[in-house]
């Protein structure tokens, strides 16, 4: 497969995936959020994310008063689920040569919900991409340059796109501003999941 958009070295995959594999993709996640329930995680400097995230994999990212970290299990002592083989295909889609990823971060924005901008950097290799999944409804991505404070660029995501945030890019901000609430009927209920597939250890 080859990006049809890249923005700042971000490469977008629009409607890379068909409505049947959107479908797959969210019966995965159900099948995750079962055993590892999605939660909202507390920011080290005590905020509460409008976010709710969940992981799959060997390892998932965690935000707690003591930092940000990739723990082996969920915060309820259970082991994260494995990442289904339908999600590890989108990765292998659109990388060569990367070694699979061993964690997937489950992101759940309901309507009101954002993502400031910031940095993937909690990663033990910066070589391997990060790779984003959209489903459901439409989200706003903003992104920026390897500094804060820099200029950005916004563009909307929707269900089915995969970016890949490699290269150059793969330190460079980025976030979410907005949800554009209705506008996917992927999710019975509204609201958008992110998946995001990483290298982590
Ligand atoms: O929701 C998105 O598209 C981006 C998520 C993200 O940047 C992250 O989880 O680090
Ligand atoms: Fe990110």
């Amino acid at each position: 497969m080859r990006p049809n958009l890249s923005i700042r070295g971000f490469h977008i995959y629009k409607t890379a995936l068909d409505i049947g594999a959107q479908r797959q993709l969210v019966d995965a996640v159900r099948d995750i959020v079962k055993a590892a329930p999605l939660m909202r995680p507390q920011t080290p400097s005590g905020r509460q994310m409008s976010v709710r995230m969940t992981s799959a994999g060997r390892v998932g990212w965690t935000a707690t008063a003591s930092g940000y970290q990739y723990a082996t299990r969920h915060p309820s002592g259970v082991a994260w689920p494995a990442i289904p083989r339908k999600i590890l295909d989108v990765w292998s889609s659109v990388t060569c040569d990367a070694p699979l990823p061993d964690s997937c971060l489950i992101n759940f924005y309901d309507e009101a919900a954002r993502m400031g901008l910031h940095r993937d950097h909690d990663e033990a290799d910066f070589q391997w991409p990060v790779v984003s999944i959209s489903l459901g409804d439409e989200g706003l991505l903003r992104v920026g340059g390897l500094e804060r404070g820099g200029t950005t660029e916004s563009i909307w995501l929707q269900s089915g796109d995969v970016v890949v945030m490699g290269g150059q890019a793969r330190l460079a901000y980025h976030g979410i501003d907005r949800i554009k609430g209705g506008s996917s009927r992927l999710l019975p209920n509204g609201g958008r999941l992110n998946l995001t597939l990483r290298v982590a250890t």
